[in-house]
């Protein structure tokens, strides 16, 4: 069975629909992409995974529980179970590195000290930042604060990690080595990757399934290694190319180690 289900799902803010009966399926192991002309609805259908978003209808399903039918409790515990990074980090300037990492284990009484210390470091290891345990944020580069933001969000070993737009804000170097510590984690860990990003040439050798979503809709799901398919969307067609051994040239490097 998939690891993640959505079926049927809409959601409006207002009086158009911004998702129109969305379904897509997520297997266990992928790193499944969402693109789409900026305003498709792409952060709104990933931010339903976990409910941050609530479909007005249809269903979302994850490791087999549909999240709109859970009490608000079982939802908070099945979120542990979904990481999520954003485009600008999200992280508490107040606390250091090791307490943002802490910070949802404790608040969930997950661990006892020398376990929840243990896990931090491991985090922080697995990211390559266990030297600024006790550095504040704002000493951080934008890609340190990325990683920063993956720790927190594999602290709880979630089956799932969201990533919205996780490179937006990061030079292109920073962006390929951000895409490579992704990899790793899917790879390495297991961890199912969901991610929304623009950047169409990563995405191509990034990930082995790809949606393109237009004006709430779901124009296409295909896997950028299968050049052979037909596109039915430019983008589609577009992220084919960078399948392609020339396309492969606009993404050099660690991506295609
Ligand atoms: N909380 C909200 N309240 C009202 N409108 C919203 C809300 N969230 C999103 N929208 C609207 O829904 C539409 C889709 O937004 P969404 O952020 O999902 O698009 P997107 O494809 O991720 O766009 P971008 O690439 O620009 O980030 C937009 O018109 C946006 O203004």
């Amino acid at each position: 069975m998939s690891l993640i289900r959505i079926d049927r799902v809409t959601k409006s803010f207002g009086p158009e629909p911004v998702l129109r009966d969305v379904s897509l399926h997520v297997e266990r192991g992928d790193i499944f992409g969402i693109v789409g002309q900026s305003g498709a609805g792409k952060s709104t259908l990933l931010r339903t995974i976990n409910l941050l978003e609530t479909p007005d209808s249809g269903s979302v399903t994850v490791a087999g529980r549909d999240l709109t039918r859970l009490s608000k409790r079982d939802l908070r515990a099945a979120r542990q179970n979904i990481g999520m990074i954003f485009q600008h980090y999200n992280l508490l300037q107040n606390l250091t590195v090791f307490d943002n990492v802490a910070f949802g284990l404790r608040l969930h009484g997950m661990l006892n000290p020398p376990r929840l210390r243990r896990r931090v470091l491991e985090c922080l290891e697995l990211v390559g930042l266990s030297a600024r345990a006790d550095d504040y944020p704002a000493r951080l580069s934008g890609g340190q604060k990325q990683r920063v933001a993956i720790a927190r969000a594999l602290a709880s070993q979630p089956e799932v990690l969201l990533c919205d737009e996780p490179t937006s804000a990061l030079d292109a170097g920073t962006t390929r080595a951000l895409l490579d510590t992704l990899r790793a984690v899917n790879a390495d860990l297991g961890v199912t990757i969901v991610i929304v990003s623009h950047e169409l040439p990563a995405l191509g050798a990034l990930c082995n399934r790809v949606t393109v979503l237009e004006n709430g809709v779901v124009a296409e799901t295909f896997a950028p290694a299968d050049t052979t398919a037909p596109r039915i969307t430019a983008l589609g067609r577009e992220l084919a190319f960078y399948g392609t051994e020339a396309g492969a040239l606009f993404h050099p490097g660690v991506l295609h180690a």
